[in-house]
């Protein structure tokens, strides 16, 4: 099948690189140059396991292409996604500008039948939207051309993208166009061979679908993290506690891990966007708005153990950080807990030296201007002369550390596990002041 990708982003790479796997036909449209020239010399601008070989082996079998040239990609598929960003506005609102020029670029173009497929993740009402854009471009043109708008939002996370989109727990399709749910079930039959799990449903319910998933997993991760602050000042662990009560079926173990708090590009901006799509509709989202409260307060968690530790003045301190990235597997610091820990460091007059396995070069990037923060070649180097080892994210690298070396290494041997990787005991063992979160 003729497929374009508008957006060659993490869901855009990931949708065009997985489609041509399947023997479909991808162009990719990106206005970014830079990341289409990366893409055209065979590289990819993002770290995703196992996607560049999926982008190389398809770009040389001439079944995918990558251009900045809205003419070619907009008059080449039959389906359209537009997979572009849709940030957060200042009021917590999604920003659709992005989807509303994809959408004129494909109206102001197309002269046959399309499917032009929403995956970004965007508010109730948003096809509408898009097909009020295309219907105005078409106008414009004085041209009446046949189209249907769908909603089919991705599921993917980052470090796991391709294996989702490979396979993923279900695909959800937004339609009432009897052609566009055919061709979308044709194009996502080779995903669900083995049993069939796409569903079908009105657009509206396929769009809050998507920020439904994500406000759950939020709301569990808050869940916990606030049950885990509660679990230290009471002497529980609250390790004992997300299995004992992970263990009961109807609850289950995903999503379940405190930490300091979730990041990334997503969850932090759609459980603002929903809140805010409620509000705009005067009706109150309770629990979604205390559980981004719980999360931003959770960022700081880290910090204010340090601070409780070593003072209000970090002046003369110097901290390893192990983990910039919001999760592992990727180099995505949007919105990551690291960023406001990183600050709340410096600002109060310590030094960080940082170690993470992909993320440096982002990191240089994000915290450029900053003084005070140095990049280390291995964990190890990292500890060198610090105060505090800080474990952020749980890179697989980070888990199975020699302690030893490490106290050989630090000026003193205190650890902050934000992400509970360690456990309490072997560090304790190893002669270390452990903190980690709600571990008592
Ligand atoms: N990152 C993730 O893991 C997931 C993201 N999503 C959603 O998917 C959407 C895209 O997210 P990401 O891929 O992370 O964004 P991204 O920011 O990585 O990529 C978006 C791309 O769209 C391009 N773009 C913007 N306007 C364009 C236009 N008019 N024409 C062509 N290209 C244009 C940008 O240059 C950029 O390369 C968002 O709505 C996000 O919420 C959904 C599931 C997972
Ligand atoms: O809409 C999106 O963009 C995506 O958002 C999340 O995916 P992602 O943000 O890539 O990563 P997650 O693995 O969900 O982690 C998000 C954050 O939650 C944190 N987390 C996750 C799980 C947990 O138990 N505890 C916890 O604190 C992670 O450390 C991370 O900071 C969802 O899991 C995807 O299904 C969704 O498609």
């Amino acid at each position: 099948m003729k497929v374009t990708v508008i957006g060659t982003g993490y869901v855009g790479l990931v949708t065009g690189a997985c489609l041509s796997e399947m023997g479909n036909d991808v162009v990719c449209l990106d206005v970014n140059a830079d990341k289409i020239r990366v893409l055209n010399e065979g590289d990819i601008p993002i770290y995703e396991p196992g996607l560049k070989e999926i982008v190389q082996r398809n770009v040389g079998a001439g079944r995918l292409k990558f251009t900045t040239d809205a003419e070619q990609a907009c008059s080449h598929g039959t389906i359209m996604f537009i997979a572009v960003g849709t940030p957060p506005d200042e009021d917590g609102s999604a920003d659709l500008q992005y989807v509303v020029s994809a959408a004129r670029d494909i109206g102001r173009r197309m002269t046959d039948y399309k499917v032009v497929v929403d995956k970004s993740t965007v508010p109730v009402g948003t096809a509408d939207r898009v097909r009020a854009a295309i219907l105005e471009e078409l106008a414009n043109r004085g041209v009446s051309v046949p189209f249907a708008v769908a909603s089919n939002p991705e599921f993917l996370k980052e470090g796991a993208a391709v294996e989702d989109f490979m396979r993923p727990d279900r695909i959800i399709v937004g339609a009432d166009d009897e052609q566009a749910i055919f061709l979308m079930r044709a194009l996502y039959a080779p995903f669900v061979r083995n049993h069939d799990r796409m569903l079908v449903m009105d657009v509206r319910s396929a769009e809050l679908t998507k920020y439904a998933a994500n406000a759950m997993l939020a709301t569990r991760i808050s869940f916990m993290n606030e049950l885990a602050n509660l679990a230290e000042t009471v002497g529980a662990d609250i390790e004992s506690v997300r299995v004992g009560i992970g263990s009961d079926a109807r609850i289950g173990y995903s999503f379940l891990y405190a930490g300091c708090g979730y990041g990334g590009s997503c969850f932090p901006k759609d459980v603002k966007a929903l809140v805010k799509t409620a509000s705009e509709h005067g009706r109150e989202l309770q629990v979604l708005t205390a559980v981004e409260r719980a999360n931003e307060a959770q960022k700081r968690v880290l910090a204010e153990k340090v601070k409780r530790r070593f003072g209000e003045d970090l002046r003369g301190k110097h901290f390893a950080l192990w983990g910039l990235a919001f999760k592992p597997d990727t180099d995505d610091m949007r919105d990551a807990p690291s960023r406001e820990l990183v600050m709340e460091l410096v600002e109060a007059g310590a030094t960080v030296g940082a170690h993470d396995p992909v993320a440096m070069e982002e990191s240089r990037r994000v915290f450029a201007g900053l003084g005070g923060v140095s990049y280390a070649p291995t964990p190890l180097a990292a500890c060198e002369g610090a105060d505090a080892l800080i474990v952020v994210t749980e890179w697989k690298a980070f888990r199975s550390p020699d302690f030893a070396a490490i106290r050989t290494q630090l000026r003193q041997a205190v650890i902050f596990d934000g992400r509970n990787v360690f456990g309490a005991e072997l560090p304790r063992r190893h002669g270390f002041e452990y903190h980690g979160i709600g571990r008592c």
